[in-house]
């Protein structure tokens, strides 16, 4: 029988899931604070955990990580509140198998349960493939001729909007050569996707994709999963170990977050650019490596250059061509076409047959202002998708930020933001304004939040892009746009 742990403060989440799971023959344990997880842990193994984001004690991304450390084949799924989504995101990228968000809904925990648990069998029976960075393994990938399909034969889509066609042309110019892209935009937009695309229209389509996620390595492994290492070479290193540009030879190799790597392998990373050579750690012998180099970063690179985190040498020769993603809320006239695709999608991986959309929920969808991008939408797809009975997602089914979108008070240019509260759910922001002119309405909100915030963090403009949930690079153009000056 497997046996799952859960982890939550909320003891009455601890004991529906634990009857419920009870009921569908798991054996089932419950702590409220990750300590207690850990101790558990530490005397007996569990096939699953499912464990709460925001514990008392320890935050969910480290609580993952000791996990991690202690079973590695534990499989792990986060609980989260909605406005922690893009947190949450972070942690499939360190290697939980997915997030699900409160409230839970017994169908979508049983079906995310039932998956995790069977790729961590999977993974157990399987031979392990070319390794990548452990936060993106499954992106490892030779890409074979799949044709139009992206990574885990999803297909790419464009969208009608004026920016996707500009990309669509991108892509299409820039594949066949030989050339470095730097892809730009924020956590969702879907710049590994289009790093695929590339690739799998390049004349390396035959070869391998490989994906590493800079930001999700430690210094030290960062430089074993790049270049590899000799037996020896470190504490832990048992035996020879071929690093990515190794797996990648003749493809693709795609540098997630690289503003992340270190100064160190920055260095490293300039040499294989120069001399299209690398040697693995602990070695004095040189490998020549054939490998098209793919950047992408939500961070503001040039910034990071000015600052001296970042090499300029290394960014003139990775920045021959640079693609930027807009973000969903600039691309309306393509969410309800990914929209369809991830009911589409939902569909086929929930076994069922939902119609479309009604055209509340249309309305609502297209209203949002997606934090999470492409990644987001398909989330909430999906979740739909389960929650619905009928022919088409209405928009009851929808989370309630959706539903019922944050608004500031209209004339509210001092300063002094007010906000009222719907009864039924206290402590969610709601609507509370009739406007003559909605632009200027939320422009003027969107500036006096953005001071607000400003000024409780000290003017750390990165510490307020969290608060605010937005990237530096979009923080950085809104304070141009509204003409703030730090
Ligand atoms: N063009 C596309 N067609 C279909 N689905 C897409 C497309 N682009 C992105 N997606 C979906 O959105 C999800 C997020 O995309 P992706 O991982 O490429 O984003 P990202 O910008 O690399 O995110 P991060 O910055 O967080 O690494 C993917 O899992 C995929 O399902």
């Amino acid at each position: 029988m497997e046996k799952i742990l859960i982890i939550d403060d909320n003891n009455d989440i601890c004991l529906l899931l634990e009857r419920f799971l009870g009921k569908q023959g798991y054996k089932t344990a419950s702590v409220q604070r990750g300590e207690d997880g850990l101790v558990l842990l530490r005397k007996e193994s569990f096939e699953l955990v499912i464990c709460d984001f925001k514990l008392p004690d320890i935050d969910g991304l480290e609580m993952l990580r000791r996990i991690k450390v202690m079973h590695p084949t534990t499989a792990v799924i986060i609980i989260t509140g909605y406005s922690d989504v893009r947190v949450a995101v972070q942690t499939v990228k360190h290697g939980a198998y997915d997030y699900v968000t409160k409230p839970l809904y017994p169908d979508e925990i049983l079906y995310t349960i039932k998956g995790a648990l069977e790729r961590r069998s999977q993974s157990l029976t399987q031979p392990a493939t070319t390794t990548a960075s452990p936060a993106k393994a499954t992106s490892t990938r030779a890409a074979g001729n799949k044709g139009s399909l992206a990574p885990d034969g999803k297909r790419f889509i464009f969208g009608k909007s004026r920016v996707a066609e500009q990309l669509q042309k991108h892509i299409d110019l820039i594949a066949p050569t030989d050339m470095s892209v730097i892809i730009t935009g924020e956590t969702g937009t879907g710049k590994e996707f289009v790093a695929n695309a590339i690739h799998l229209k390049s004349k390396r389509a035959d070869k391998s994709f490989v994906a590493i996620d800079c930001g999700a390595l430690s210094k030290e492994l960062a430089g074993s999963e790049l270049f590899g290492h000799v037996k020896g070479a470190f504490t832990g290193a048992m035996s020879d170990k071929a690093g990515s540009f190794e797996f990648a030879n003749g493809g693709t190799l795609f540098l997630d977050e690289i503003g992340n790597l270190s100064y160190d392998n920055q260095i490293k990373l300039l040499r294989v650019l120069q001399e299209r050579k690398i040697r693995r750690i602990g070695s004095n012998q040189d490998i020549a490596v054939d490998v098209r180099i793919i950047v992408a970063t939500n961070e503001d690179l040039r910034e990071a250059v000015r600052q001296g985190r970042f090499r300029e040498d290394i960014y003139h020769r990775i920045d021959e061509f640079e693609i930027h993603l807009s973000p969903l809320r600039e691309r309306k006239a393509d969410i309800m076409i990914f929209a369809e695709h991830f009911l589409e999608l939902a569909n086929r991986q929930l076994e069922k047959d939902i119609l479309g959309f009604d055209d509340e929920a249309k309305e609502k969808l297209k209203e949002y202002y997606w934090h999470g991008n492409l990644r987001e939408l398909q989330n909430v797809v999906k979740r739909a998708v389960l929650l619905t009975s009928g022919d088409y997602v209405e928009a009851d089914v929808l989370p309630h930020e959706i539903i019922t979108p944050q608004y500031f008070a209209p004339d509210d240019t001092a300063g002094n933001v007010q906000v009222s509260f719907d009864p039924a759910r206290p402590g969610v922001p709601v609507m509370s304004q009739s406007a003559a002119n909605l632009k200027s309405v939320s422009e003027n909100a969107e500036r006096v939040a953005i001071l607000k915030v400003l000024e409780k963090t000290g003017y750390n403009k990165t510490k307020a892009a969290e608060v605010l949930n937005i990237d530096r690079k979009t923080l950085y153009n809104k304070l141009k746009a509204y003409d703030i000056h730090l």
